[in-house]
């Protein structure tokens, strides 16, 4: 967006894994996004350039951005749940070895409170001209795949934290004047280090919460005969609630909610917030219990079992208009019912063969190791097959199960479906996307997130 909106700022974007560079220059960019072709088509060649020369165009660049992964740590201590900050230290390594000139040194990765303070260290220790000198911004990032261009374009707030003093707050001012180029000032916030780091995991932690709280109610829901969707159209109206983030789901995935939540947590655990970090991790444990329920439903809901049996899973993606499944709530589905013996073909718009069986290959927070190399499960290939045509997923299928919420699956002939199925024929929206109503005239048992449960679904 800044090579987009300021055409006078030379924007180079660099990174050691050759193959995503390669294909940021090339037809086929590294991941989908609706409206990121058009804008790397208008900018790339003309003020934004993609090259693995990371040496040279850092030691050129006045402002650095640093958008590295910073995975949950899979060994050592706080495996499982502190942030790997290995790449960020080998950014700032790197930065000061090159630099012959001040730079501003931007934190866009999310990253734990008071990182900036060991980046710093780092960044001074390391650089061997005395003359130079490195300002440290936090610019946390808020947008959400699939609509990150929108929300680039047009956000709700840019928040920028610097450092205290006079040099701290002229750097605030530059990267300020950047933004200012397209998004109003008043939108513009400006905040000390600390808490602009920690509002990057405090707003994670609460849109996840959002989720966990909902999902929560739906289990009760189904038990009561209360409908989740009613319920949340009741408190969201309230405008203390809000409307938004209220979906009752089959648990929320993606790159970063459960990454951050749990880097919170160790974050308050190491000073002692024991109590903190245990209410925070409620969360993470509210979506695991909800990706088990889901699969328990299934289970239940199919003569308590499902050996044998063949499950279309609709949907790999964590959410609908992205490729993107890192931590999908499918991939634990996936694993529940092949642990119970179920055939599953899966079919998804946008996602590749290959990544469905890196995902169900891999154990878990392995998928943020960059290049972590791929054990092909050979046995997992008699389990699952991924299909290319959606109506070949589910020809034949015991159940469907919707775990992404795209929008063609609600244009699909369910009649036809219907008759290709075996009998009786389920459907879990894991999603509530469907026309359940429809679908139970069409004769389909259906069993949806938070609703009252069909009299099939429910055992007395
Ligand atoms: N994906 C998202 O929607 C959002 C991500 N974030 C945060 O942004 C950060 C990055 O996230 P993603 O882009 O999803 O991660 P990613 O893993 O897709 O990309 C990180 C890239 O950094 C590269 N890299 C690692 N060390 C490097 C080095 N020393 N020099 C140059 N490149 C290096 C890797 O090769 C990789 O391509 C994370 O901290 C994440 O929490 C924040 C908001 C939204
Ligand atoms: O730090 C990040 O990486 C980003 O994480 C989220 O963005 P993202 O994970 O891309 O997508 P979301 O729209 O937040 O959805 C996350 C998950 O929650 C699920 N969800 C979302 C909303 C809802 O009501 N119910 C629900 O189950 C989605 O289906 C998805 O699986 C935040 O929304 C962004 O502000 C943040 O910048």
């Amino acid at each position: 967006m800044v090579a987009n909106r300021c055409p006078e700022i030379e924007v180079v974007v660099v990174d050691i894994n050759e193959d995503r560079i390669k294909a940021w220059n090339s037809d086929d960019l590294p991941i989908y996004e609706p409206g990121l072709d058009d804008v790397v088509k208008v900018c790339r060649g003309r003020n934004l350039f993609f090259s693995t020369d990371t040496h040279k165009h850092v030691q050129e660049a006045d402002i650095v951005f640093v958008s590295v992964n910073t995975p949950t740590k899979t060994t050592g201590i706080g495996a499982g749940k502190a942030a790997n900050l290995t790449y960020w230290e080998g950014a700032a390594r790197l930065i000061a070895a090159v630099s012959t000139s001040s730079k501003i040194v931007v934190e866009k990765s999310t990253v734990p409170v008071k990182t900036a303070d060991a980046i710093g260290k780092v960044l001074r220790r390391n650089c061997g001209d005395p003359n130079v000198q490195f300002e440290i911004l936090s610019n946390p990032e808020f947008l959400a795949e699939g609509t990150a261009i929108e929300d680039l374009k047009n956000p709700d707030r840019v928040l920028i934290g610097g450092a205290e003093t006079e040099s701290g707050q002229k750097a605030i001012q530059v990267l300020k004047s950047v933004y200012e180029h397209w998004v109003p000032s008043e939108r513009i916030i400006t905040a000390n280090l600390w808490s602009a780091e920690l509002s990057k995991l405090t707003a994670n932690a609460f849109l996840a919460q959002r989720i966990s709280s909902v999902n929560a109610i739906s289990a009760l829901c189904e038990v009561t005969g209360a409908d989740v969707q009613q319920v949340a159209h009741a408190i969201g109206m309230d405008s203390r609630i809000g409307r938004r983030f209220l979906n009752a789901s089959v648990g929320f995935g993606g790159s970063c909610f459960q990454k951050d939540i749990l880097n919170l947590c160790y974050v308050c655990e190491t000073l002692g917030l024991q109590k903190v970090a245990d209410y925070w991790h409620s969360v993470v444990s509210m979506n695991d219990y909800q990706k088990q329920r889901f699969v328990e439903r299934i289970a239940s809901s199919m003569f308590n079992t499902v050996y044998g049996k063949k499950i279309a899973v609709m949907g790999f993606a964590f959410k609908k208009d992205t490729g993107d499944t890192r931590e999908t709530a499918a991939i634990d589905v996936c694993h529940g019912l092949i642990r119970e013996g179920a055939n599953i073909m899966i079919y998804d718009p946008k996602v590749p063969e290959e990544q469905v069986f890196k995902d169900l290959s891999m154990s878990k927070f392995e998928w943020d190791i960059p290049m972590s190399p791929t054990k092909a499960d050979a046995k997992l290939r008699q389990n699952v097959s991924m299909h290319f045509d959606p109506y070949m997923a589910m020809d034949g299928a015991h159940a469907l199960c919707i775990m992404t919420e795209w929008d063609e699956f609600k244009t699909y002939d369910y009649r036809k479906v219907y008759d290709s199925m075996v009998k009786p024929a389920y459907v879990f929206d894991g999603r509530n996307i469907l026309d359940h109503d429809e679908l139970r005239k069409i004769g389909f048992v259906v069993y949806a997130i938070g609703k009252p449960l069909d009299p099939f679904v429910k055992r007395e």
